[in-house]
């Protein structure tokens, strides 16, 4: 008997890469032989090639989708249509049962050429409302999962439907000891995690180390600053670990601290909703992007998970006063995350995707 086989993609920021990261050991479980489709330098490549060798991947040429006037604009549709050909190329070869795609704009030939392929394709959304690759995606797509309810309103209804999110298990195995123990801290104070989303974001960057000797005083700081963007004159200050991006360590990171600031990326958010972490979430502004941080964070919001700071309202002062409302309250937003809905397991999700194989 052949083995089965399942295609997936997506990429662009490690949002679009870590629900597949989560999937992939369970298709494993059930037999399934993995080929990831993605884009020659974007960062699924490494996420995918790195942790999981069992895992074909396949580069293709591909295109961006920008919101913004630039000559690429006019080359990247050939880039598309190429990557739409590869990829027809290969699932023509490979025969998977599903394509399953996490979105972003390496997803949208993959899709195309899934459809073309005769081969069914499920699609996944984290945001409150779609993005623009996935809005290109969804009439070649079979079906489309959503985390969000309100994601739905946006949606074909006979098309799609709220899972909600599914976090990494690894996540939940964080050792706090350990956690302290990378940040040379003693665990006498406070923990605070700083993330700007994968890529780390120069405002929350800034904004926090003009904070940091007050900050210190109450707090140690972990610091994903994002690559490249490390500060050497900072390097051992006490009490303060800036690091670009971590993988594997991220789970005792988490489980040291205390309170959390970030980005309103969607699966930065469910990741300390379903660790219970109070947190202050500063979304990307609506100037840099569709605004769909701003949507997430205000939902986290009024659910009593965290306090918000905008983006055109940080200063160090807006900051300081924001830390200090998350840590009077963190009790609250602890007992308010302790009553969510728990999030799926990547064993359940897989038995979604595989409802819709092809036999
Ligand atoms: C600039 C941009 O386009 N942002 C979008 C992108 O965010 P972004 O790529 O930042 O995605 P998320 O915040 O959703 O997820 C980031 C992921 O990276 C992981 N992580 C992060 C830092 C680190 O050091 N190690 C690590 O493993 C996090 O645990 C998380 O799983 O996709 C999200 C989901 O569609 C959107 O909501 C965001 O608006």
């Amino acid at each position: 008997m052949k083995t089965p086989k399942v295609v997936l993609t997506g990429g662009g920021t490690a949002g679009h890469v870590s629900l597949n990261q989560a999937l992939i050991p369970f298709f494993m479980d059930r037999g399934y032989e993995l080929h990831y489709i993605g884009s020659h330098d974007g960062i699924e490549r490494e996420l995918i090639t790195d942790s999981f060798p069992e895992v074909t991947y396949h580069p293709i040429s591909s295109g961006k989708l920008r919101r913004y006037f630039s000559v690429k604009n006019f080359s990247d549709p050939f880039k598309v249509l190429s990557g739409a050909m590869q990829s027809l190329f290969l699932l023509r070869k490979l025969k998977p049962e599903v394509i399953f795609s996490k979105g972003g704009f390496v997803s949208v030939p993959v899709v195309m050429a899934g459809k073309l392929a005769n081969i069914p394709v499920v699609i996944h959304e984290s945001d409150v409302t779609p993005g623009l690759a996935n809005k290109l995606a969804l009439p070649f797509a079979q079906h489309i999962f959503t985390v969000f309810e309100e994601t739905l309103e946006h949606l074909p209804a006979g098309k799609s439907t709220c899972t909600g999110a599914v976090i990494r298990p690894g996540l939940f195995k964080g050792n706090p000891r350990n956690g302290l123990k990378v940040g040379g801290f003693d665990g006498t104070k406070k923990v605070i995690l700083i993330m700007g989303g994968s890529q780390g974001s120069v405002t929350i960057n800034d904004a926090v180390r003009k904070l940091l000797p007050t900050l210190l005083t109450e707090y140690d700081v972990f610091h994903l600053c994002g690559k490249g963007k490390l500060d050497s004159s900072l390097e051992g200050v006490k009490g303060y670990k800036q690091l670009e991006y971590v993988t594997t360590e991220l789970s005792d990171l988490l489980s040291a601290s205390d309170i959390i600031i970030s980005r309103a990326g969607s699966n930065s958010i469910f990741e300390f909703l379903a660790l219970k972490k109070p947190m202050l979430l500063i979304p990307l502004s609506a100037q840099q992007s569709r605004g769909d941080q701003i949507l997430n964070a205000k939902l986290f919001k009024k659910l009593g998970f965290a306090e918000v700071l905008m983006e055109e309202e940080l200063t160090e002062q807006s900051l300081e006063e924001s830390i200090a409302i998350v840590q009077n309250h963190s009790s609250e937003f602890i007992a308010s995350m302790q009553k969510a809905k728990q999030p799926k397991t990547p064993d359940e999700m897989v038995s979604l995707i595989l409802d819709y194989k092809q036999l």
